[in-house]
Parts: C-alpha cells; structure tokens; sequence
C-alpha cells in the first residue's frame, strides 16, 4: 500500500501540509469484480460503484466525526480525486461512527492554540466547505447521526439530505449555545435551506432540531427509519442522476454561485475575523467551559 506525503495547495496560494501517513494509497485499495472500489485512508472511508458512478464518503474520526485538521485534510484530498475523476456523478456523505454524523468543528483546534494554527485550521474549514458546495458532483447526505453546527453546515452544503427517524439525532447551528457565532457564510447556507425567518430563528436560539422538527423547517428533504437511510439515499441519487450532467451541474452553479464568491471574495478578511474572534480571553473560556461540560457529561 503506498503512502502519500506532500503539500496539498489549497486556494489563494496557500498551502496545508499533507501530514505522512493520513492518506494510505488510494490506488491500492482493494478493486472488486463487480464494479466496487474502495479506497482507504484513516478517517474517512471510500467505497465506490463505478458502474453506478456513485462514491459514498463515510467519516470514520470516532469518537464524534469533529472535524480536526488531520481529518479536514483527507476529507479534501478525497473530494477532489473524486471530483477529478469523471466516472464519479453522485457523492454520498454517512458516518461510520454509530449515532453521530458529525460534532461539527473540532473544538480542541480552537482552543488553546496559537494565531498561526487558528489560520490554518479557518482555511481547511472554508476549503471544505467551498469543496462541498460547489461540487460538480450530486451530493446527498445519509444523515445516520447527530448533526450539529459544522456537522449540519456538510450536511446543508448537499444537494438533498435524508435524516434518519431518531429523536437523539437533532440537527442544526447551535454556535449560540457555545457563545459562539456562526459566520456569515454558515448563515447564508442556512437562510438559502430554510429562508430568511425560520434561519434568523434557529441561529439567534442555537436550535437543534429533531428530525420531524428538521423535515417541518426544511432543513432536511426526508426522514427515513434508521435502516432505510442509506437505501433511500442511494434511491434519491438514482433519481438526481437521471438528470443530464451538463444541465444540472449549470443549475446548481447559477443556485449557489453567488453564495460561494461571498466568501471566495473576502476569505482572508473572514480568516482574520475568525483568529481575532477566537483567540479572545472570553471565547476561550466559554470554549473550555463547553467542552469541560461534554466530558462532565458521562460522570
Ligand atoms: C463575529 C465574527 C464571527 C467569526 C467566526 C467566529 C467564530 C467561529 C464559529 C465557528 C463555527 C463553529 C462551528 C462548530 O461546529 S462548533 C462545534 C459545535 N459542536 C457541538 O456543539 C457538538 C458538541 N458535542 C455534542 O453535543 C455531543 O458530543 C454529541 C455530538 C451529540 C455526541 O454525544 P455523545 O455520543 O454522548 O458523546 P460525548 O458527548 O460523550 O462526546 C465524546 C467525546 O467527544 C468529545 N467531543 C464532542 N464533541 C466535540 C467537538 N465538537 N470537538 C471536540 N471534541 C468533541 C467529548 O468532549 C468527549 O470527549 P472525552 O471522551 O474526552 O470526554
């Protein structure tokens, strides 16, 4: 199996390094007889019907899917070798973790760190998210999990989201609860999802939906009973595909473009803005004060 370390280059001449031994080979994974790939690495999982054309990511960063850097950088790395790679048309997002999509951000990236490392990790979260969004890719989301904040914002940046029928999978931005703020572009997505007021609502309370709440605002397309979530998953993106590439692909650019050159044309202000907001004496103790309430939590 080969192992791949180097420089990933991201937007605006920036780099982020590759550290070793996160992506393991993807040429060498295994290549079955009826048309299934899957590629391996440490935290997110590939698997792939190339006759379909259709990949499934599965975050696999237990205990809680958050989004740290170490996983962020292969989550890039394989979006953009399936983005790369034309026999891919349809994306599916899961977990491999039971009961959690994803934490959202990794709170322990924003705390107690220093300014060149809050750079660093604000540029691989804008990175993913510009990724996501501007897919050329359908992007469903097989929400099998609790979706908070970042977690919520994957799942937003998809093109159809179906949420399993779980009252402990709640979804939503809850930056507010954190005395966090969720930044503008996490907003736009959400208010393009479930307009103006339901948005204003949901961000100014840190709402966590259940999933009948969720289907109820918008903020999901389906709520499926837990095992159906991938089936019905893999249904929808049947359905999306019938669609022809160039058409679609137009459409969801001329959807989504201008929410994207948003951040695109202001990114390094929006980095500058998230450092000084996050490196205050106060955030940083309402951030401890979090996650010092998580890990209390099971005591
Ligand atoms: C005005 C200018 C503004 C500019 C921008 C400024 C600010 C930036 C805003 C940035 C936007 C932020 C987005 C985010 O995503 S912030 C993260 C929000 N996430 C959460 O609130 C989720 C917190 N976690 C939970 O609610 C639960 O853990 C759970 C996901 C529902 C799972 O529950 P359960 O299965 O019971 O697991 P535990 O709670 O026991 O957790 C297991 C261990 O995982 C640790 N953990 C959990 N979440 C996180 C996380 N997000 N980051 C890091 N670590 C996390 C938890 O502490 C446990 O650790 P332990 O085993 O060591 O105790």
């Amino acid at each position: 199996m080969a192992l791949v370390a180097g420089r990933k280059t991201f937007a605006a001449g920036k780099t982020l390094l590759l550290r070793a031994g996160v992506w393991l080979g993807a040429e060498a994974a295994a290549r079955g007889g009826n048309g299934a790939r899957r590629f391996v690495s440490q935290r997110v999982l590939v698997e792939s019907d190339v006759t379909a054309g259709i990949a499934t990511i599965k975050f696999k960063n237990p205990p809680v899917n958050s989004l740290s850097l170490e996983f962020l950088t292969e989550f890039i790395i394989c979006l953009e070798k399936l983005e790369n790679d034309k026999t891919y048309r349809g994306l599916i997002l899961t977990s491999d973790c039971p009961g959690i999509f994803s934490a959202g951000l990794d709170l322990r990236e924003m705390c107690g760190k220093n300014l060149a490392h809050y750079a660093e990790y604000w540029r691989a979260i804008q990175e993913t998210w510009l990724k996501l969004y501007l897919s050329n890719m359908v992007l469903v989301a097989a929400i099998n999990g609790a979706s908070p904040a970042g977690g919520c914002l994957m799942a937003l940046s998809s093109d159809y989201r179906v949420l399993a029928d779980n009252p402990r999978y709640r979804i939503g931005l809850n930056e507010t609860l954190l005395g966090i703020v969720a930044p503008f572009w996490f907003k736009d997505v959400l208010v393009n999802t479930i307009g103006h007021r339901a948005a204003e609502h949901a961000l100014q309370l840190g709402l966590l939906f259940q999933p009948t709440e969720a289907l109820q605002v918008g903020m999901v397309d389906q709520v499926v009973p837990e095992d159906q979530v991938q089936s019905t998953a893999l249904s929808v993106m049947t359905e999306w595909l019938a669609i022809p590439d160039h058409a679609r692909q137009l459409t969801k650019s001329m959807m989504r473009k201008a929410t994207a050159d948003n951040l695109i044309k202001q990114r390094e202000a929006d980095i500058q803005n998230f450092v000084s907001f996050v490196s205050r004496d106060s955030i940083q103790k309402s951030l401890q004060v979090y996650l010092e309430k998580l890990k209390q939590k099971k005591h």
